[in-house]
């Protein structure tokens, strides 16, 4: 983990990059920076999930203006290419045409609705049943026509119910699901029986020509439902995952400091002896607590504290290894794992971190300099088969230690020799 300072406003957040997001500060802000990463189209698309519920069905609707526009294009062809009227049946597009103008005034009248109902009430389930009812309804008057065992339909099944169930609420979408398969398997078996004509818009073609037009048909209506699904579905999901990613990096970053939080860093801990025993190589646990740090807050206050320890933080980090970790063990007290470090090299790395903690002047908003010291406790083991918190115990004995000796100082303690205290 890199360590970050964590901005003061949104602003700075933005300045700073998507480094400072990995390491978390609010998910709004780390929300903002995947989104920055993106062209203005993905960007409208990959917010789609943050949308209100009302917001997100009258996206639905607006979705569904292509395919009706699609149908007009097509019957306004059909009818002025009077060749094709030998496989389409005219009578039955005219009355279809007359059924999907009706469905657009019905869709006009929803999408008005919405337009109210985002202001009044803009997480109304109550708009997504309204919407996804409207969408199934379309769709089922298309499938009457085109046929329920067309591909359309396949394709609608699949595709529709995968896509609301990432972007709405379930409930609506498993309701006009159930009520869409019900209906298509109704008008199929219907069909099946005579009790009207299957997709009776066709008319069976008996030349190359017909049969190029109807596959043509086909993919004019479907090419874009079926891009459509697939673009979103995957932007969906490609937004889903890097969410979950800054919400795992976010519970395991310390909000103030953005350093490994406690369960973090215990978790480094643990990996850590456990490849100490599998590699035999040394590993060197340090724990470190400010000097009188409860004097900074006395006399400057609790923010200038938050200060000081973000500043300890950083300069910590800065002279440490890349393999090592840092995190905040909790108030003023943190611990630094080295990895490989044995006992020569982690009192080098710690006295480094030592007197550069000593030496760093921190600016407080007034412009007034403070200087803090740390007092540092380790312990050094190698290939030794040890629970983490026997470690963290000596590290802190050897603090103790170093507290009582005088402040700004290292001392370190070896194990406990007793195998029953190692085993613990
Ligand atoms: N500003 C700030 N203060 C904190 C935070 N967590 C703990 N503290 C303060 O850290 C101080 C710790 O004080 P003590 O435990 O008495 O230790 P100390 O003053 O550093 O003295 P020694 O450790 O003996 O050198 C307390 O005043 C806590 O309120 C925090 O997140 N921010």
């Amino acid at each position: 983990m890199k360590y970050f300072t964590p901005p003061s406003s949104y602003s700075e957040t933005e300045a700073q990059g998507p480094e400072v997001c990995r390491n978390g500060i609010a998910i709004q802000q780390t929300f903002h920076h995947i989104k920055k990463r993106h062209s203005f189209l993905r960007k409208r698309l990959v917010s789609i999930l943050e949308w209100s519920r009302v917001d997100k069905g009258i996206f639905i609707l607006v979705m569904l203006t292509p395919y009706f526009l699609q149908y007009f294009l097509w019957s306004g062809y059909v009818v002025n290419h009077s060749e094709l009227h030998g496989i389409v049946n005219i009578s039955v597009l005219n009355s279809y045409l007359w059924i999907q103008t009706i469905l657009v005034v019905i869709g006009c009248g929803i999408l008005g609705f919405g337009l109210v109902m985002r202001r009044r009430k803009p997480d109304a389930v109550f708009f997504q049943y309204l919407v996804l009812q409207f969408f199934s309804l379309s769709m089922i008057a298309m499938f009457y026509y085109v046929g329920p065992l067309s591909f359309s339909a396949g394709l609608f099944l699949l595709g529709a119910p995968v896509w609301g169930l990432i972007l709405l609420d379930r409930k609506p979408v498993w309701w006009a699901t159930g009520i869409a398969v019900t209906a298509l398997l109704g008008l199929g078996y219907a069909a099946a029986y005579n009790v009207f004509p299957h997709a009776s818009l066709m008319i069976p073609p008996t030349d190359q020509a017909g049969r190029v037009f109807w596959m043509n048909s086909t993919v004019y209506f479907n090419a874009l439902f079926f891009i459509l699904i697939l673009v979103m579905a995957d932007q969906m999901l490609a937004w889903w995952h890097a969410r979950e990613d800054n919400i795992r990096e976010l519970s395991r970053t310390d909000a103030l400091t953005g350093v490994h939080n406690r369960l973090s860093i215990l978790d480094f801990l643990n990996h850590e002896v456990a490849r100490t025993v599998r590699m035999n190589t040394p590993l060197s646990v340090v724990i470190l607590d400010l000097d009188h740090f409860k004097r900074v807050n006395d006399d400057w206050g609790h923010p200038v504290g938050d200060l000081v320890l973000q500043r300890t933080a950083e300069v910590l980090q800065q002279n440490i290894r890349d393999i090592d970790a840092l995190g905040r063990y909790g108030g003023e007290e943190f611990i630094i794992v080295l990895p490989g470090a044995d006992h020569g090299e982690a009192l080098n790395i710690i006295e480094r971190c030592r007197i550069e903690l000593a030496r760093a002047e921190i600016l407080t908003e007034s412009n007034h300099s403070i200087r803090v010291t740390a007092s540092f406790g380790f312990v050094c083991v190698s290939g030794l088969q040890i629970e983490p918190h026997v470690l963290i115990k000596t590290a802190d004995q050897a603090l103790y230690a170093a507290k009582s000796n005088g402040r700004n100082r290292v001392e370190s303690m070896e194990v406990s020799s007793r195998r029953e205290e190692v085993l613990a």
